[in-house]
């Protein structure tokens, strides 16, 4: 699903004529299967946004090739891979990054604007997932109005409106308590689960790591430890990914 494969990465910083290049990832092989949970654990530094950014685009490799579902990104321009985004990716993150003059309903249903869905379908799908994960009932709340729990999860419902098969998250409960971990981590448990999505997370906690199939470690931008969760049949992948979209498409009645 995720293909890295001898990626190194540096940004060149400082004024013109007095630039410095700072190396920040190197030689990372990487390959995340589809169905998989993936963590990236490391120190403040180690480069893992930096990676997470890459996989989505954001930033440019400056060697080797990423491929994602079998193509090859690393030369898309700007407009293909924001079209590429909106097709396969999710993501959450630690501030939530709701907008905040728009209503719960209308920040889960903003991507589906973007992709010029028409409205019935567009209030079906936002109705149907905000009550799946449990937030039907704050729709009508601006974020200001909700909990950090509450706002957590009106930013999974936007990252899952487009039912993309990858969803990548940056410290997704670096903002949360105890208790609103939890769920936000059964949560991610049950889509991975029952719809087949595969999540890539960055996270400093081991708690969130443990849910993660394999934890992925960077040290000082290099790949320097791969640790086996769980093993992901390949056969249960195929499985699962379809019985989560019949999930989604039956409005929750599953077989
Ligand atoms: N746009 C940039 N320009 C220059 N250097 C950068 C840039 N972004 C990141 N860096 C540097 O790259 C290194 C890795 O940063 P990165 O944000 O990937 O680390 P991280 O592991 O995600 O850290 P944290 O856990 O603190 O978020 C750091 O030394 C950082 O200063």
């Amino acid at each position: 699903m995720i293909e890295l494969a001898n990626v190194s990465h540096q940004f060149i910083i400082g004024k013109k004529g007095k630039e410095r290049v700072v190396p920040v990832l190197h030689d990372i092989d990487l390959k995340v299967a589809k169905g998989e949970i993936v963590a990236i654990v490391g120190r403040s530094g180690s480069g893992k946004s930096t990676l997470l950014n890459l996989m989505s685009g954001y930033i440019r490799p400056s060697a080797g090739e990423i491929k994602i579902g079998g193509r090859d990104v690393t030369k898309l321009s700007e407009g293909e891979w924001a079209d590429f985004r909106l097709a396969n990716y999710g993501f959450i993150f630690q501030s939530f990054q709701l907008i905040g003059s728009m209503t719960a309903y209308e920040n889960v249903e903003l991507p589906l604007v973007l992709k010029g869905i028409t409205g019935a379908e567009r209030k079906q799908r936002v109705m149907r997932l905000m009550e799946q994960i449990g937030i039907a009932e704050y729709g009508g709340h601006y974020p200001s109005e909700l909990s950090g729990g509450q706002q957590q999860r009106v930013s999974v419902a936007r990252s899952l409106i487009l039912e993309p098969p990858i969803v990548l998250a940056d410290e997704p409960s670096g903002s949360l308590d105890s208790e609103n971990e939890k769920t936000l981590l059964t949560m991610i448990q049950q889509l991975n689960h029952e719809m087949g999505i595969t999540f890539v997370i960055i996270t400093h906690d081991e708690q969130v790591a443990s849910i993660a199939h394999r934890a992925i470690r960077l040290q000082d931008g290099k790949l320097v430890h791969q640790s086996d969760y769980r093993q992901v049949a390949a056969h249960d992948e195929q499985h699962r990914s379809v019985a989560g979209v019949d999930y989604i498409r039956q409005g929750g009645e599953r077989e």
